[in-house]
């Protein structure tokens, strides 16, 4: 990205989605303090006001904050050093590892949110190495394939920061799942077993400076396609919220040692929509570069994805038809690479019309 010479039209968005300076909400996004999850007894249900601020949370905003969540600070540094360390190389250095086509980790600066060019460069790796999923989105194809990583020689021990730190989000994934399904009225554990044999992924993303971040955004509009997603941004600021009451863009502000957490679609499914992905994108600007860490909580490629039967009933009947989440994913990655000139599949795809 750093070698455009003049503003690139690849990368200008349709007048409708260019960034405005975005509100504020004093008392926007919620902050959950998840300290009361430590001190509780292993195998009860966690604190009732805590699953309370965490049902609030997810109805009201579908975006919430957390701190005092156990990650440890240094493995939190280690991971945003070292990605300040392999986003500093040349670009001949970071396109050793590129993503392609048989390879879908790695370092990647030419993506597309709806068709138009996102300001950023990004290094994806899989939490489970291998990661197994169908070999195609055709639904009688029975064929698997595996993700695997691909690490790059500098900085040094970057796979092993980027494993540790990992190691911690998968923990506070898993917290997270046990609070929103006692949220729900459901047992701590319900989630669990979807994750065995999961699919999830972390991404490395860098918003370089940009000379037009009126036209631009580090990535435009989308709702994240699995369970959860726990986000650890800088101190720059840039991540926008679509307010569910109103629709109007609500800056997320940093907050040192918090990450930024927001249900994704499958949650939205699971929910029977008690609970919905909401729309978010990322400004950028012309002053400083900006970094975040994305953790995407998948869960298994044979997990069908369907509303949970607890939660459906007569008076609640299921707004969602099964999906296999491994098709989905097969769909998508083929997407990436072909770029038909169609929308990604969605979960909308599946919704039960009446
Ligand atoms: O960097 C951010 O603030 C948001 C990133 C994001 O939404 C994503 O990677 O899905
Ligand atoms: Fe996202």
């Amino acid at each position: 990205m750093g070698d455009l010479e003049d503003f690139d039209h690849a990368f200008i968005q349709a007048p409708e989605h260019r960034p405005k300076l975005a509100l504020s909400d004093a008392d926007g996004i919620p902050t959950i303090d998840l300290s009361p999850i430590f001190n509780s007894v292993p195998g009860t249900d966690f604190p009732h006001h805590l699953v309370q601020q965490i049902a609030s949370a997810c109805t009201e905003w579908g975006f919430f904050l957390v701190v005092n969540h156990g990650v440890p600070p240094e493995k939190r540094r280690r991971i945003e050093a070292a990605a300040r360390e392999f986003f500093g190389q040349s670009l001949e250095e970071k396109r050793k590892v590129r993503r392609n086509e048989w390879v879908v980790t790695g370092y990647f600066d030419t993506e597309l949110t709806k068709n138009v060019r996102d300001w950023k460069e990004v290094f994806d790796f899989v939490v489970e190495d291998p990661t197994v999923i169908p070999a195609s989105s055709d639904p009688d194809d029975t064929e698997l394939t595996q993700l695997v990583n691909q690490w790059p020689e500098y900085p040094p021990e970057f796979g092993e920061i980027c494993e540790g730190y990992v190691e911690e989000l998968e923990k506070l994934g898993h917290k997270l799942m046990e609070l929103i399904a006692n949220s729900l009225g459901l047992p701590g554990k319900r989630f669990r077993d979807y994750f065995k044999g999961q699919t999830s992924s972390v991404r490395l993303n860098h918003y370089p400076l940009c000379p037009s971040p009126e036209l631009a955004l580090g990535v435009g509009r989308h709702k994240d396609p699995g369970v959860l997603t726990v986000l650890a941004q800088d101190d720059i600021g840039g991540l926008e919220v679509r307010r569910k009451r109103d629709g109007a863009w609500i800056q997320v502000k940093p907050v040192p040692d918090s990450f930024v957490v927001n249900v994704g679609d499958i949650t939205q499914v699971w929910s029977n929509e008690k609970y919905e992905s909401v729309e978010h994108r990322a400004t950028v600007n012309s002053k400083r570069d900006r970094y975040s860490i994305a953790f995407f909580f998948y869960p298994s490629h044979s997990t069908i994805v369907e509303p949970l039967e607890e939660l459906i009933g007569p008076q609640n009947p299921p707004k969602y038809k099964p999906y296999s989440f491994g098709k989905f994913l097969a769909s998508r990655k083929r997407s990436n690479f072909k770029k038909l000139n169609v929308d990604n599949i969605q979960i909308s795809d599946f919704k039960i019309t009446t």
